[in-house]
């Protein structure tokens, strides 16, 4: 079904502007912009403190324009919304639009260090995983530049927007236009495999269920499809695989589970919230573990619970491990890689695809293991986040 709702902006210079934004169930179709007088405005949205760029700060707006269902002229937010807002507002900003699955990386690399930037980021997670696993690494000599990323959510999850209460684009850029958002630190994390390669997350680690569904779902024969694929995938998963994944984190946990996660965020869609007490600010972890010994239907069960959670629920229930951790810690999969398929070392990390038997150094036969390390100063910026929380 269409909906076309009127999302008020911001006014300024006697103008009010408002969004019409047409959606299609969970997709945009378009962004429509709109000018009156102020005189015809309801006084309460127009807020005089609009927002304006300290002189050392370089504005971008970065729009990975394949996140989500890609663009259309229609619902391209970047050049109908953003663009016309902020040139209206008189402050300088550049644009990139990604020509490449390689663009935002690069555009990452090449920031300007001797500046404070904001980068209002129109997409999906995966693009702001791929921001920030390129960023430069700390250096001490260099200045301490801020980098503050907007998130703008057009991607498909947008697990990490959500988790900041940013689940509409039009919202996010009104709270921050009207100086309502304020940048806040937000915690990283590195994963580290048996070959010493290493991957910087922010939303989630998982093996098991989790992450042998998202990389059946990456099989071509799903591609064309839509949220469609995830139930076909899952029913495939349960008639055929065996679902029993041998995890131990040392001191912590040493069981068999079907599902099992570490998760910073609370959410992984805007309405999908499987760990209520996780905070996307504080540098904690989730452990999310469903026992290998629920029965199918109680397993489902527990999953799809996440669609009711609610902010700080909990999670108690037979056959759910639920642990917060606020420090470094191993995993290990104790599973015999002669014994087991190879789908048992299937990893997902904040959508990265990997295979843990991949991750070993050639010729050197390691145990299955993962490092995870909490960061504390990554990268040369001091990184923040806009966030109403
Ligand atoms: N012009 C392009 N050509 C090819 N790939 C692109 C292009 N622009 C962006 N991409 C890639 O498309 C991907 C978009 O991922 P993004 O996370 O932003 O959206 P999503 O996958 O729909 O959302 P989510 O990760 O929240 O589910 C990124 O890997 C990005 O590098």
């Amino acid at each position: 079904m269409i909906e076309v709702v009127n999302e008020p902006l911001v006014s300024f210079n006697g103008l009010h502007y408002s969004v019409n934004i047409e959606t299609e169930g969970n997709k945009y179709k378009s962004f429509q912009l709109e000018t009156n007088s102020s005189e015809n405005c309801n006084p309460a949205i127009s807020d005089p403190a609009v927002f304006s760029l300290e002189s050392d700060t370089v504005l971008t707006v970065l729009d990975s324009i394949k996140s989500g269902t890609g663009r259309t002229n229609e619902n391209d937010l970047c050049n109908n919304v953003i663009v016309p807002i902020l040139s209206a507002l008189g402050v300088s900003f550049q644009v990139l639009k990604t020509a490449s699955c390689n663009s935002v990386g690069e555009f990452a690399q090449t920031i300007d260090r001797n500046y404070n930037h904001i980068i209002i980021i129109i997409s999906g997670d995966t693009s702001i995983s791929e921001l920030l696993n390129n960023l430069p690494a700390s250096d001490s000599e260099a200045r301490e530049s801020q980098l503050c990323l907007l998130p703008l959510p057009m991607g498909t999850g947008n697990a990490w927007a959500s988790s900041l209460q940013l689940k509409c684009p039009i919202k996010t850029f009104r709270g921050f236009i009207n100086k309502r958002l304020s940048p806040k630190k937000f915690p990283l994390y590195r994963a580290i495999f048996p070959n010493k390669k290493s991957t910087v997350f922010f939303i989630i680690l998982s093996l098991g269920f989790h992450a042998n569904l998202l990389h059946l779902c990456n099989d071509q024969r799903f591609t064309s499809m839509g949220v469609e694929r995830f139930q076909i995938a899952s029913k495939e998963i349960f008639d055929n695989y065996n679902l029993t994944y041998q995890i131990k984190i040392p001191g912590i946990i040493d069981a068999k589970f079907s599902y099992f996660a570490v998760i910073n965020t609370p959410n992984l869609e805007a309405y999908y919230m499987p760990s209520p007490s996780s905070d996307p600010l504080n540098s904690e972890l989730h452990v999310i573990g469903y026992s290998a010994s629920l029965k199918r239907d109680q397993l489902l069960q527990r999953i799809m619970k996440g669609y009711s959670n609610k902010p700080g629920d909990s999670l108690i229930d037979d056959g759910v491990t639920y642990e917060p951790i606020d420090g470094d810690f191993e995993i290990i999969v104790k599973d015999d890689p002669s014994k087991s398929p190879k789908t048992t070392f299937e990893i997902c990390c904040d959508g990265q695809l990997l295979n843990l038997l991949d991750l070993h150094s050639a010729g050197a036969s390691s145990e299955n293991k993962i490092t995870v390390k909490f960061l504390k100063d990554y990268s040369c910026y001091n990184l923040k986040v806009f966030s109403p929380l």
